[in-house]
């Protein structure tokens, strides 16, 4: 067993008691190092990840024995304890070589990604990721501009990682077949606890694809009459840089061409964020406010004291959004290169329903403080930015000035900023992974990477590249959660969730009209319905959490199809039978 003589309980005792520091220590490395890229704070972050590793294999040797030993009687609670330390990711690899060096291809990629910036013709203002070339992504209308951004940050970025993405591949599955897995996108699907995963999110996905036809049909016909259909391919595709995202996986930023009713008002509150001079700290005491009008708690004084809420001036850190449970007394902070408009705003509260969950789930074991699936930690903040997001709800905080509750065409347009959001991620929060999964599997040799790549993007998303694709790019890697070892169908799982989440605070909160104008704000029995499911982290299989709040057991696309049922009528109407791409990208793209 463990240590001489040692009992299940005892060792689960210990287990907690001696990994929580080693936590803390790790958590604060890293911190210091997203927030402050230096080659001192990176070789310190690295070796207190080894050190962790070391750690972590002991713990999961001793637990192996448990787990092993016939003659003990292991309660149900402690044989998911046990099987929880013995899982323990990539850090199974026992070649401290091997493992130094996939932490710092991690590192290394992460690093190129959070560095790079791109200089634009004929201003040559270099411009990083966050804010320059995010912004513009969102707001130019310039085609050439779009175009020569969209490009130059993938120069930047993904095709300066290819050799070092190779590398990570194979040291992840050699690391992760110790634990017994076949590669690493089977071990990131284990943590779905369902031998049908991959189905049940293909079910999902061609469920709700007629919706993202109909969405892509109308967009379409709209940038057609504002850029010229000569720019647009004959195969039906979408110039990816037209989309006012670098990645095209949401198209909230063009809902000013797209919208529906020109003469009603757009659901977009940045201008009126500027115009009452909205802070950052402003933004997240919004999103803070609306947590604790649901009896969730506020966030704690280390949090506001921690966490680094904007840019900081004079040095490199990571931007990319993420919400962090140091494992220590009321320490959870956000890191995050805020800026003030509507995206932003619901970032803040996805961010803090990450903090929401750690703060929830907090007296639990340690094994147990994590999501009851990943899907479930992206899920809270997101629903309860469906509620922040209603017209009703923005009104109630003054964003929105008050008037046409009754008006169907108001509705229509903020369905339609909503579709913009909701609808278009779909395609892309289900391709990442279908592309990982089989680079993982092997099926996706290095030549093919991007190809492979685009094949799933103009297939499934129908949109099509800005500029002709080489040999030697490799635009994966253009994306965070690629460089950055991080799973990606989570989201996709959220987006389904956070409906069935949003209608059952609804029905708990007895609303009985239409779903997508349902704001359970300050409703307590909303929270308390939450909570319920929240407060377990992982002590019970995702399936009866779930049941705890929304009496369901299974993802269910129905609430998505709901929300969005008068806007895929009024899209119908619209489209006629204009809707649909061809499989194939084209050859040569049209230039701007
Ligand atoms: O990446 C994010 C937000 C960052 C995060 O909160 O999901 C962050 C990502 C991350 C960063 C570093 C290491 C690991 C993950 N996740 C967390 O902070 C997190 C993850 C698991 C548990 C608790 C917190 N959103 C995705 C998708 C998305 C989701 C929702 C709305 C829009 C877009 C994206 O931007 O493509
Ligand atoms: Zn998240």
């Amino acid at each position: 067993g463990g240590a001489e003589g040692e009992t299940p309980a005892q060792f689960l005792e210990r287990y907690e008691r001696e990994t929580l520091p080693m936590k803390n220590m790790v958590a604060e490395a890293a911190w210091q190092q997203k927030t402050n890229i230096t080659d001192e704070n990176t070789a310190a972050f690295v070796k207190a990840n080894l050190e962790l590793a070391k750690f972590s294999q002991k713990m999961e040797n001793q637990a192996l024995v448990f787990l092993k030993d016939k003659s003990l009687q292991l309660t149900f609670d402690q044989r998911r304890q046990l099987n929880k330390i013995a899982d323990i990711d990539t850090n199974a690899q026992t070649d401290k070589t091997k493992l130094e060096r996939l932490q710092t291809v991690i590192t290394e990629m992460e690093q190129i990604y959070s560095e790079a910036e791109v200089c634009m013709n004929p201003s040559g203002d270099c411009l990083k990721l966050e804010p320059g070339l995010t912004e513009l992504m969102r707001s130019s209308r310039d085609c050439q501009k779009l175009s020569d951004a969209w490009r130059g940050w993938r120069d930047q970025s993904g095709k300066k990682m290819k050799d070092l993405y190779q590398e990570y591949v194979q040291l992840s599955n050699e690391a992760v077949q110790i634990l017994g897995h076949k590669d690493l996108g089977d071990y990131w699907k284990s943590r779905y606890d369902t031998s049908t995963f991959e189905e049940d999110v293909a079910v999902l996905f061609d469920q709700l694809l007629p919706l993202y036809q109909h969405l892509h049909s109308y967009v379409r016909r709209k940038l057609k009459a504002q850029y010229g259909p000569e720019i647009f391919p004959s195969t039906g595709h979408i110039p990816a840089h037209l989309l006012g995202n670098m990645w095209s996986q949401q198209w909230n930023n063009i809902a000013d061409l797209v919208n529906p009713f020109k003469n009603k008002q757009l659901m977009d509150v940045t201008e009126e964020m500027k115009r009452q001079g909205y802070t950052i700290k402003k933004m997240f005491e919004t999103a803070e406010d609306f947590f604790y009008s649901l009896g969730f708690d506020n966030m704690t004084q280390i949090f506001w004291e921690k966490s680094m809420l904007e840019r900081p001036e004079g040095r490199e850190v990571v931007c990319h959004a993420s919400a962090w449970d140091m494992d220590k007394q009321d320490d959870f902070r956000i890191k995050m290169c805020t800026t003030i408009n509507h995206e932003d705003l619901m970032t803040v509260h996805h961010e803090m329903g990450h903090i929401q969950y750690y703060m929830l789930y907090e007296n639990q074991p340690l094994v147990y403080r994590h999501g009851a699936n990943p899907g479930f930690h992206e899920a809270v903040g997101d629903t309860i930015a469906l509620s922040v997001q209603t017209p009703g709800h923005l009104k109630t905080i003054g964003l929105l000035k008050a008037g046409n509750e009754q008006d169907k065409e108001a509705d229509i347009n903020f369905l339609m900023l909503m579709a913009l959001d909701k609808i278009a991620f779909l395609p892309f929060g289900y391709l990442i992974d279908q592309w990982r999964w089989s680079v993982f599997r092997g099926d996706t040799p290095p030549e093919q990477y991007n190809n492979e790549w685009w094949k799933l993007r103009c297939r499934l998303q129908g949109i099509s590249p800005a500029v002709k694709r080489g040999a030697d790019d490799f635009d994966p890697a253009a994306k965070y959660h690629i460089v950055a070892d991080v799973p990606y169908i989570r989201y996709f799982v959220s987006f389904v969730l956070q409906f069935q989440f949003y209608k059952a605070a609804c029905v708990a909160a007895g609303y009985t009209g239409p779903l997508y104008k349902c704001d359970f704000y300050n409703n307590k029995a909303a929270g308390e319905k939450f909570k319920s499911m929240l407060q377990l982290g992982s002590s019970l299989p995702w399936p009866e959490a779930m049941e705890r709040m929304t009496g369901q057991r299974h993802m269910d696309a129905g609430p998505l199809v709901e929300y969005f049922e008068p806007l895929l009528d009024f899209l119908r109407k619209e489209n006629g039978e204009d809707y649909g791409w061809e499989e194939k990208c084209p050859e040569n793209p049209p230039p701007c």
